[in-house]
């Protein structure tokens, strides 16, 4: 074959392709490079002198510039619009060592290719239609899930479910939104139409279709968040004893000495497959020493990011003053359970019991004894209720969904004056919608995208 002149690609629009390393950085078996734009092909056959069949895999010797072998490897060529990003595809798959997959990089950026943006193949598969917002960002919680739990979820998710259900919700609301729109040009039937179209009826199915959507979305946000309890006490309760139990292993270090801990340690586990993360802090107390300060600064910094305080006492005292102070400090609305730590000492049995403003757990850190209620009690605590068809879902689609609610809940209110009635269905609509991205904005996308890593 004729060598063929050094070929920059650049599409019919002028736009260069992009390029990044689509593996996890490090040594590895093989090694993916990615690149999206107009018209690959020269492009492929400029880096391996082949011109790839679509969709099948064609081995081939990517060259350097000066001739030189760089890697001799597998081509995939998806050209538009079949492809992840809806653009023509090409995957570089090479041996997966750092230098190699550079030095690929390298190469296809001196064909043209740009070095693409963290999340830019995902978002143009969105700008293209191949995904819609919720099953985008469920590409990335499915690559960031803690648990298989989260990671089922995410699947669920990203193969449509959740926008499934946003979207048969959408629809409905559709449907009432034309009835009374038509009905607003006949102002003298507006009474007979709410009869006749059963507004209020269909209001209510509406409702309570959100109402199991938001129960299935909030549990799917746990599994993607997680949660976060902060275990919070005078020193020497036993906090670090109840991570280490917590965790099933000798993270935190125990000591009889108060004070002991002064950083935060952190771990995460696995509660009934939600992510539970647990973080161990410098007793509260007022000190002199200088690194135990910095240390309570930052346990009282990690309370603010909490879903729920623990706060332990010991079971032989109770709580006392120093707890109160604490209590007091502690932001309004925060959950928060009392936990009664070594009852083996108190003579005491593992228990739960309700107090006038906390449920309180007696337990033992040291060998574990009533552990299993704490647990529970979290669970409890967040509203878990284990179910097969959780979809995953972050704070926005929560946001969004309740705004629909509200919007909803303001409907009713307004019958039967249908005009207001409307409007307050056009913006429940308009908040349902964004779940999807149906209406998006260049800052919600580049706040969903920038958080990818960059390959995806
Ligand atoms: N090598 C490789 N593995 C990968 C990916 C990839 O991009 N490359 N993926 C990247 O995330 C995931 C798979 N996702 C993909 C989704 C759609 C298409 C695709 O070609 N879609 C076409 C054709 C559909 C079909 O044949 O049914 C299309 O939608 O038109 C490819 C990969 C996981 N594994
Ligand atoms: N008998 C008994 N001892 C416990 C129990 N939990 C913790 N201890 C002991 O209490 C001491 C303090 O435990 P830690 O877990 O280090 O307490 P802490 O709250 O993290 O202490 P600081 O680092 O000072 O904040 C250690 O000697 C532990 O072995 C328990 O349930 N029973
Ligand atoms: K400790």
């Amino acid at each position: 074959m004729a060598e063929k002149p050094p070929t920059t690609a650049r599409s019919e629009s002028g736009k260069a392709p992009i390029a990044a390393i689509a593996t996890a950085a490090g040594r590895g078996g093989i090694g993916i490079i990615r690149v999206s734009g107009a018209s690959l092909i020269d492009f492929a056959e400029a880096l391996s002198g082949k011109r790839p069949a679509a969709r099948f895999a064609t081995l081939g010797d990517f060259k350097a510039a000066d001739g030189c072998v760089i890697d001799s490897g597998l081509l995939l060529y998806f050209p538009a619009p079949h492809s992840f990003t809806g653009e023509d595809v090409l995957e570089v798959h090479a041996h997966g060592g750092p230098v190699v997959m550079q030095m690929l990089l390298m190469r296809c950026l001196e064909l043209g290719a740009r070095l693409a943006e963290p999340g830019e193949f995902t978002r143009l598969a969105y700008l293209n239609g191949k995904l819609d917002l919720a099953q985008a960002e469920a590409v990335i919680d499915l690559i960031d899930a803690a648990t298989s739990a989260a990671a089922r979820s995410a699947v669920r998710s990203l193969q449509g479910e959740f926008s499934k259900e946003v979207n048969q919700l959408l629809g409905q609301l559709i449907e009432l939104r034309s009835l009374v729109e038509a009905t607003l040009d006949f102002p003298d039937e507006e009474v007979d139409f709410l009869e006749a179209a059963d507004a209020f009826g269909r209001l209510d199915r509406l409702q309570q279709c959100l109402g199991k959507i938001f129960d299935r979305a909030r549990q799917g946000c746990l599994l993607q968040g997680g949660l976060h309890v902060v275990l919070v006490g005078q020193p020497n309760v036993g906090k670090s004893s109840l991570l280490n139990r917590l965790v099933g292993d000798e993270l935190a270090i125990v000591t009889p000495l108060p004070g002991t801990t002064r950083d935060l340690v952190r771990s995460t586990l696995q509660l009934e497959g939600i992510p539970l993360h647990v973080i161990d802090t410098a007793g509260l107390r007022e000190t002199e020493d200088q690194i135990e300060k910095i240390g309570i600064e930052r346990t009282w910094r990690e309370i603010e990011r909490a879903d729920v305080v623990v706060l332990l006492v010991d079971a032989r005292t109770g709580a006392g003053e120093a707890e109160r102070s604490i209590v007091a400090q502690l932001p309004v609305h925060l959950a928060r359970l009392t936990v009664y730590n070594k009852i083996d000492l108190a003579s005491r049995a593992a228990a739960r019991h309700e107090e006038a403003d906390a449920v309180a757990i007696a337990l033992c850190a040291k060998t574990g004894e009533g552990v299993e209620l704490l647990r529970q009690e979290l669970l409890r605590i967040v509203g878990w209720h284990p179910a097969e068809d959780v979809f995953i879902a972050r704070e926005r689609h929560l946001h969004a969904l309740s705004e629909t609610c509200c919007h909803m809940d303001a409907a009713r209110e307004q019958l039967p004056r249908l005009e207001l009635f409307a409007e307050e269905l056009r913006l429940a609509q308009l908040a349902l919608s964004t779940i999807t991205g149906e209406f998006s904005t260049d800052d919600l996308l580049g706040e969903i995208f920038g958080r990818f890593c960059i390959g995806k």
